[in-house]
């Protein structure tokens, strides 16, 4: 059964009920909030702790050796690259399983969302980031302890400004430390309490557009750690498909609507979403009809003639 988690309204998924009732949840779950948390997925909390372990360690060395462990940009040092430096053998182990694991996650959720959707190819979704190319991202979040936001140059209590995130579908964990907070359709900002031991699922915008916005991406954001004596550590893994993958909405969702998106390839939309700001809708760029500007009523034009 799908149960409402009390404080929030975000659905709580068992991985493990029936096929035909799972797909439902988890169809209902993407259309009403695009976001819902996920128990029993079969992970072992050695694999999500491992990985834990190794990011507060990392997070823990001073800046200079953290900046050599990967490129600024686009992601910062808690990319892929982290741990290049000191113990990069057993951080590797750590992210690999972990990875996999995450992948697992998202590609078993893929294939239910395919179900659910009468998709006909169920695999069409999960195989594109199971592809050997696929350009799925790790990422870990640091937040430190007690921040004081006045004592920060931008006095600014948000640690992670709004967005959708641009890939298929993320797999969000993170320590018992709260944070996370998701905007539902009507625009109301709402806390996600934190579960160490379950994942969180997100719509990503490529999702959005394969159901021709019968998903929509969640906007989310974090908030800076400064009720909290512990760091707020979070780790996303992002399902993203190749580079050179179309991303365009799928014939079944096309029986009765015209797509609304142009075709696009994941190359072109992260150049897109790189090019503007984190909060800008990035999907905007990529609409298949873009609305015509207002245009003043003819009946003007009549009363003002002789
Ligand atoms: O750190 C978090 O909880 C959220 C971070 C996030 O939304 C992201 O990395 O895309
Ligand atoms: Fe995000």
């Amino acid at each position: 059964m799908s149960k409402k988690t009390k404080a929030v309204g975000i659905p709580t998924i068992d991985l493990c009920m029936e096929s035909s009732e799972l797909a439902e949840k988890v169809v209902r779950a993407c259309e009403e909030y695009g976001i819902f948390k996920v128990v029993n997925h079969g992970v072992p909390k050695k694999v999500i702790s491992r990985l834990e372990d190794e990011g507060i360690h990392f997070f823990a060395k001073p800046i200079s050796q953290k900046q050599q462990a990967g490129p600024p940009t686009p992601f910062g040092y808690g990319s892929r690259n982290i741990g290049s430096h000191g113990d990069m053998g057993h951080l590797d182990c750590a992210v690999r399983e972990y990875i996999e694991a995450a992948r697992e996650v998202a590609c078993k959720i893929l294939d239910v969302v395919a179900e659910g959707l009468r998709v006909p190819d169920k695999l069409m979704l999960s195989r594109l980031i199971r592809d050997a190319h696929s350009d799925s991202v790790l990422r870990l979040n640091h937040y430190p302890a007690n921040w004081d936001p006045q004592a920060s140059k931008s006095n600014s209590s948000i640690g992670f400004g709004e967005h959708s995130d641009p890939q298929i579908l993320t797999i969000l964990r993170s320590n018992d430390v709260s944070g996370l907070q998701i905007c539902t359709h009507d625009g109301l900002w709402i806390p996600v309490p934190p579960d160490p031991n379950e994942f969180f699922v997100m719509v990503g915008d490529a999702l959005q557009v394969f159901t021709n916005a019968r998903f929509r991406s969640v906007r989310h954001r974090a908030l800076t750690n400064t009720n909290s004596g512990k760091a707020r550590l979070s780790i996303m893994y992002f399902g993203a498909p190749p580079l050179n993958s179309w991303i365009t909405p799928l014939p079944i969702m096309l029986s009765h609507k015209h797509p609304l998106y142009k075709p696009f390839t994941w190359a072109q939309y992260k150049q897109a979403a790189y090019s503007l700001r984190l909060r800008d809708s990035r999907l905007d760029l990529f609409k298949a009809h873009p609305q015509p500007h207002p245009q003043h009523p003819i009946t003007h034009l009549i009363t003002a003639s002789p």
